[in-house]
């Protein structure tokens, strides 16, 4: 097999373990005849035909199937939000699994084109609003809650508009703010995020059940923590807009809303009633590639399920991290230029930041690897792109091209480069199956790519100056380095694999 064939099999098998079903059947179970209980990880709630389910995400619709699978005639009526078009894309995937039967209780709405709240998703929102606020303290109300929750569930606070809120995160979105920042702004409009969904189904009990696309899984602000307390005040919120400059351009309603909030953080409010469970992430699916990667006879490592960051950086971690692998296949590892490049790495890693990673400790693993076995590298999270161009692209094409050029460069610059003796890939993809605004997933580089693609008149610098690596990729050997899997129903954020061996061996 190629090591396009097993990384494409790596990344597979990594998203079908976060898949929908199989986590929420590992997460939930009804027991009992008599008097029938829902076991959530170990939490124990009666229920006597009294369950109403609400969700929103990418990844809710397989949630919703499997969970009205488990509860039977328990459930009395449900409502989910989930990405326009993600039926008939997984009716194509003939992924049947993912989809309600027919008859079934729960209302299915799409909405949210591209990833951004439209009329559709707030015609959800209204109609789970409507659902949660009937609900008496005999109810039980299970929320689905995923990546994408936040464009599926917009609830803007009168008299913000649909149109003033979505501009807003669109323009903190393209000056590079991080999800922490955009859902920190989202909340503090909102009605049904930060809390506002929870509170409005009291005195009914709720258990949320989460699949986490934010990096350290942060109950408040995955899909902008409808059921969660919010640990942020309008303060921060201020603080977010004038970071990226945005206090001189309010809309008058953002601006009426924000005077009106409390400028303190509220006491804190009662929760009691909910129960948050986190049933899948990133560092799962990690897992399940690594033991997928043993099997094909890797050494595999986990540098991390938190990488985040600039993009330019993070490429060039990878690109670094790469070389000092063909370093020490050619046994040059601890030679003056592995230390260079050990040292570069270590500085990197220290800008970064990238929480709980202990980049030493992992080098110390890599040190002594001999040439007998290939390695793959694998690593999870989310980058931040501050958009300059005008192209079409998402994070994870352009994490590619920015590697590609990386390792083109530096195979250019030293003489009879380690780099030229491996065989090298690397992939990064976005779980939910669609990078950005694009109908990729993410794509795939090798040191090759950028001299191959110059063969057939293609500057890969240009297009990435122009945020444009859709439209490179795209064009560069037809799409044959495109990752495309339709969209997949789950979604854990990004995930990325190295593929290193010698090429004598291969
Ligand atoms: N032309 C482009 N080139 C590179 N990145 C882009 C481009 N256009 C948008 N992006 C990036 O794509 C991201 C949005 O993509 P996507 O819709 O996949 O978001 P997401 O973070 O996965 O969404 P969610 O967290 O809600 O699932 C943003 O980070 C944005 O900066
Ligand atoms: O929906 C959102 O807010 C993001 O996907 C993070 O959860």
């Amino acid at each position: 097999m190629s090591l396009r064939e097993h990384v494409l099999s790596l990344f597979r098998s990594a998203v079908g373990t976060v898949r929908p079903a199989p986590m929420l059947k590992r997460a939930v179970k009804l027991q009992g005849d008599g008097c029938p209980q829902l076991i959530v990880k170990g939490r124990a709630f009666p229920v006597k035909r009294n369950l109403y389910l609400v969700g929103f995400g990418k990844a809710v619709l397989g949630m919703a199937a499997a969970a009205e699978e488990i509860l039977g005639d328990h459930l009395i009526r449900g409502i989910v939000s989930v990405p326009l078009g993600i039926q008939e894309s997984l009716q194509r995937a003939g992924m049947q699994e993912m989809l309600l039967k027919p008859h079934s209780r729960i209302q299915v709405i799409e909405g949210a084109r591209n990833n951004l709240p439209d009329p559709e998703a707030l015609r959800g929102a209204g109609a789970i609003q409507e659902l949660a606020q009937g609900l008496t303290a005999d109810d039980l109300l299970l929320v689905l809650i995923s990546g994408g929750g936040s464009a599926l569930l917009p609830a803007p606070i009168p008299p913000i508009l649909l149109e003033e809120k979505e501009k807003l995160t669109k323009m903190l979105a393209s000056r590079g703010a991080a999800i922490q920042e955009l859902n920190i702004v989202r909340k503090t409009l909102s009605l049904l995020k930060g809390g506002g969904l929870a509170r409005l189904a009291y005195p009914a009990q709720v258990v949320s059940l989460i699949l986490s696309d934010v990096i350290g899984d942060p109950l408040d602000i995955i899909a902008s923590g409808p059921t969660a307390a919010s640990s942020h005040s309008v303060q921060d919120c201020l603080q977010v807009l004038a970071k990226y400059n945005l206090l001189q351009s309010l809309p008058e309603s953002v601006e009426t809303v924000l005077s009106s909030s409390p400028t303190k953080r509220a006491a804190p409010e009662d929760y009691s009633h909910v129960c948050n469970v986190i049933i899948g992430s990133n560092a799962l699916a990690l897992d399940e590639a690594k033991r997928q990667a043993e099997g094909l006879g890797y050494v595999a490592l986990i540098l991390s399920a938190a990488v985040c960051g600039d993009i330019g950086h993070v490429a060039a971690l990878y690109c670094h991290l790469i070389r000092l692998l063909c370093l020490g296949f050619a046994g040059l590892g601890e030679g003056p230029l592995g230390n260079e490049v050990r040292g570069n790495l270590l500085q990197l890693a220290a800008e970064l930041d990238i929480p709980g990673l202990n980049l030493a400790e992992f080098l110390q693993a890599l040190r002594g690897l001999g040439p007998e076995k290939p390695v793959c590298i694998l690593a999870g999270g989310e980058t931040t792109v501050r958009l300059r161009g005008t192209g079409k692209g998402g994070r994870n094409q352009e994490l590619a091209l920015r590697v590609g050029l990386g390792l083109h460069r530096a195979q250019g610059a030293e003489a009879s480069s380690p780099l030229g003796r491996c065989e090298i890939i690397f992939l990064s993809g976005g779980t939910d199956g669609q990078d950005g605004p694009t109908g990729a997933a993410g794509a795939f580089c090798s040191p090759e790519l950028v001299d191959e693609a110059f063969q057939e008149g293609l500057d890969a610098e240009a297009f990435l100056n122009n945020n444009d690596s859709y439209t490179f990729f795209s064009h560069f050997q037809r799409g044959r380095h495109l990752l495309v899997t339709g969209l997949t129903g789950t979604n854990v954020m990004d995930i990325q694999a190295v593929l290193i061996r010698p090429k004598d061996r291969s």
